[in-house]
């Protein structure tokens, strides 16, 4: 096997509604094996509170890619030019038995891991991020989580069930997985159980950019805000696709109004350059409640965005 760089097929010979059903038509991990950067599904959903469905998330979103270029003239980068990016498949996750799958989930991570890959993980509901940190902050030491979501996903418990879809985070503060004081959730809003959820979260040492400030500060202060907090750090970004307005990502579990636009997020993304991405994900699409694959689409050039500006950090290591 060589280690030339292997793209998508040029869409002016191979349709690119034909072909396998890989994240951008990118090469299976099999057919590129020296990839550093890899798409990995996870299509789990049993950790979801109102509707169910993303499961069905990484098949739906890698259909929605179909249409991704090679060129990026937001980043001016070639994505999947600079270091080999593959699709790693999915992650055979228990659909009945939460702890099985998160077991799963951190060992098909690890192993990548320690084959010297970084991933860009496809969900798959968000109780995910917690085995993906899980497999992540013993390589990389404590990470800072970026983490663009309408909820704040640090609750304690759901049905005193502690992995859920809504808890991923306040397990990942207990298990010392997150540097202190250099997390931050994005684009948060929408009705909460009590204001206690907010002080016990900033008790944690999350801190909030909450979706209105992005109206109040613009991209730019976001960015800034975003890229002063981290630091240093490691740094983990998990992006809830419900971060967008149901207007922009209406297949998704758990929709609230008010909230960022796809060229918003895309553009606090591009922001994020430069920055040491050690781990991403994309999750909560639910393409059930889609409509034209305006969520698919959205996720599918969020995960787009992410390769852009993490596979040049990567050519450089
Ligand atoms: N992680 C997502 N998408 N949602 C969490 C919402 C939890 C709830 O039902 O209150
Ligand atoms: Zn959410
Ligand atoms: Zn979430």
């Amino acid at each position: 096997m060589t280690d030339e760089i292997i793209g998508p097929p040029d869409a002016l010979v191979a349709p690119r509604f034909g072909g396998p059903a890989t994240f951008a038509r990118l090469p299976r991990l099999d057919e590129a094996p020296h990839a550093r950067l890899v798409v990995l599904g996870v299509p789990f959903d049993a950790g979801t509170s109102y509707r169910p469905g993303a499961r069905f998330g990484p098949s739906a979103i890698r259909a929605g890619s179909k249409l991704l270029r090679p060129y990026n003239p937001d980043l001016d980068v070639w994505p999947f030019a600079e270091v080999q990016v593959a699709d790693a498949g999915d992650v055979a996750a228990n659909p009945f038995s939460i702890d099985a799958a998160l077991t799963a989930i951190t060992s098909a991570a690890r192993e990548l891991g320690e084959a010297g890959r970084t991933i860009v993980t496809l969900g798959g509901d968000h109780t995910i991020a917690l085995g993906l940190l899980r497999a992540l902050a013993p390589r990389t030491g404590p990470l800072a989580l970026v983490h663009f979501d309408a909820h704040l996903d640090t609750w304690d418990t759901y049905f005193d069930a502690p992995y859920t879809h809504g808890t991923p985070f306040r397990r990942a503060f207990e298990e010392g997985l997150l540097a202190p004081d250099a997390s931050v959730h994005v684009g948060t809003r929408g009705p909460l159980y009590a204001r206690s959820d907010l002080t016990e979260d900033a008790d944690m040492g999350f801190r909030v950019l909450a979706a209105r400030d992005v109206d109040r500060i613009g991209v730019d202060g976001v960015v800034e805000r975003i890229r002063d907090r981290v630091g240093t750090a490691p740094v983990y970004v998990s992006i809830d696709i419900d971060v967008l307005d149901p207007a922009f990502a209406p297949g998704t579990g758990t929709p609230e109004a008010g909230g960022l636009t796809s060229r918003e997020l895309l553009a606090i993304l591009d922001g994020l350059r430069d920055l040491s991405i050690r781990g991403a994900d994309v999750v909560e699409v639910a393409p059930a409640y889609d409509h034209a694959e305006v969520t698919t689409i959205a996720a599918s050039h969020v995960a787009y965005h992410l390769i852009s500006i993490m596979a040049p950090e990567i050519a450089r290591r």
